[in-house]
């Protein structure tokens, strides 16, 4: 069993129809990797999978139960965390308090606390700026950030929207590395990016998307060695 699965998913706003009948899954331990041009429906697919949006038709599954009319707390309780596109974080807080607000579900402190320490460790940078406002951090800290606070609700899932978006490419490097070893302790991951050829090298499975559609799916290699991909995404 897929730990998700989106079945002929379909996704309109208003009468504009984003996402058309996609299916894909991911297995637990994963890295897929969901490419494609801007406007081809990746975002959109992750906020329904979040409970941001509901789908127009389609199913989706996680570890074999539908979630497809949950909330999105629900949703973050049952294991799924978000990293949205643009990063999000609260400007106006400190990162220990952007970081708090990601662990709003949790109960036991105890468990808060080691999940402090594991995301310093992680992302030290985090620990040094702790008392800063997190407006004051550079986009790839607050990209850190971002993704420290869904670390903070200990997702199985993470869902990480263009991570790659307006960094340098030392960050770029930086956060592909972060991915890479997030997964390798166990998160499994879906991750958007234009950055075709980067997240098609660590992923496990991707996606291309083009207007809404599943065009083209095979392992990162697979896709990488792809003459279609390599035309479009990779400049021939
Ligand atoms: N809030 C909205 N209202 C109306 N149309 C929208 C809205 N958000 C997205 N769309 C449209 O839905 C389609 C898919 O957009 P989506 O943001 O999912 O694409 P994307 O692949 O994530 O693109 P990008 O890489 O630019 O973020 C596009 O045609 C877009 O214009």
């Amino acid at each position: 069993m897929a730990m998700l699965e989106v079945r002929d998913l379909s996704v309109n706003y208003g009468v504009i129809q984003a996402v058309k009948n996609v299916s894909f899954e991911i297995n637990q331990g994963e890295i897929v990797t969901l490419i494609g041009a801007n406007g081809a429906g990746k975002s959109t697919i992750v906020k329904t999978i979040s409970g941001l949006l509901k789908p127009k038709s389609g199913q989706i599954f996680y570890l074999g139960k539908e979630i497809d009319h949950k909330s999105a707390p629900q949703i973050v309780s049952a294991g799924i965390s978000q990293v949205a596109e643009g990063r999000h974080i609260f400007a106006g807080m400190t990162v220990m308090e952007n970081l708090q607000m990601g662990a709003f579900l949790q109960k036991n402190h105890d468990e808060v606390s080691k999940t402090y320490k594991e995301i310093f460790e992680r992302f030290p940078i985090l620990q040094k700026r702790r008392s800063q406002d997190a407006a004051t951090l550079s986009g790839g800290e607050q990209q850190m950030l971002a993704m420290g606070r869904a670390l903070m609700a200990k997702p199985k899932l993470l869902l990480l929207d263009e991570p790659s978006m307006g960094l340098s490419p030392l960050y770029i490097q930086e956060i592909f590395k972060i991915i890479k070893e997030l997964n390798e302790k166990g998160t499994t991951i879906l991750l958007i990016e234009q950055n075709a050829k980067q997240a098609l090298s660590i992923a496990d499975r991707g996606y291309v998307l083009a207007t809404g559609v599943v065009q083209l799916s095979g392992t990162g290699q697979e896709l990488l060695a792809n003459p279609e991909v390599q035309k479009v995404y990779f400049g021939g």
